[in-house]
């Protein structure tokens, strides 16, 4: 579990994004700590991907700033851009591998992509990153084809923190996927923090995987946070539209 108090990895304060007169985000205040998970919380078209978009710079606010481990990157050019890009890694909620190459080949491409290294420096990397996804020798040479939904998305989670990103962003990474699996993938995620000091975020409407994994809970609804802290603090929210998304999981569950 991170330090609450250590100083933010993304800070977002006062986001204003609207497209023609659609207001999608209304005055966004976000602080994700390093090190901690986040997850934005949201039913569909709340703005959760548009948020995280502006975190990577691929939409630029009306108003408000987007600070990234200590830079505003909102009047960024598109080469420091890049520069800050390097701090990220993604995983989408399909795994986005490449088909036509194996397991070893797509986790070693951001590196023969951005980093002039050896083979055995890739082999090394690959290999740690592959350790930690619990992924064996034997599953390097198979193509994402003749792998199960829940290893392609470890193949994913490799690929995407194989170049030590600081910060993770993982977009709906259980949507589709059975209670075994997703419980895999949310240990995936915490072996990734708790091993590499990642900071992550997760957008998610899964509410179970959610509470399994985030340090803070950001609430969205109608493109404005409702409610953000630790899940014990959403679960006992008063705010009649958190009450409401929740009782759809804990109502079942209880
Ligand atoms: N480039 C764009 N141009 C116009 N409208 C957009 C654009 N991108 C997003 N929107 C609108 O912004 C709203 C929020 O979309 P967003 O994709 O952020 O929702 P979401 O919370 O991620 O939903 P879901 O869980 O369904 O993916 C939607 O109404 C969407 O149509």
């Amino acid at each position: 579990m991170a330090d609450p108090s250590s100083r933010p990895m993304i800070e977002i304060s006062g986001l204003h994004k609207s497209f023609g007169v659609h207001k999608v985000l209304t005055g966004i205040d976000l602080a994700v700590p390093a090190g901690s998970t986040c997850v934005i919380l949201g039913g569909s078209g709340s703005g959760k991907t548009v948020l995280m978009k502006h975190m990577i710079g691929l939409l630029k606010p009306d108003e408000g700033r987007v600070v990234i481990d200590g830079e505003d990157i909102v009047p960024m050019g598109a080469q420091e851009l890049e520069r800050v890009r390097h701090k990220f890694g993604m995983v989408f909620q399909a795994a986005a591998l490449f088909d036509s190459m194996d397991v070893y080949d797509n986790v070693a491409f951001p590196l023969r992509e951005h980093r002039g290294l050896s083979e055995e420096e890739i082999r090394k990397l690959v290999r740690s990153k592959l350790d930690l996804m619990g992924l064996p020798q034997s599953a390097e040479h198979k193509f994402p084809a003749d792998l199960s939904g829940g290893m392609r998305k470890r193949v994913g989670l490799a690929r995407a923190i194989v170049m030590n990103p600081k910060i993770v962003l993982y977009d709906e990474p259980t949507t589709g996927l059975d209670p075994i699996t997703t419980d895999y993938v949310d240990e995936m995620i915490l072996a990734a923090q708790r091993e590499l000091g990642i900071t992550s975020v997760v957008i998610s409407h899964d509410i179970a995987s959610a509470f399994n994994i985030a340090d803070q809970i950001a609430f969205l609804n109608k493109g404005v946070i409702l409610e953000q802290g630790p899940p014990e603090q959403l679960r006992s929210s008063q705010h009649p539209a958190v009450k409401v998304f929740l009782q759809t999981w804990f109502g079942k569950n209880d």
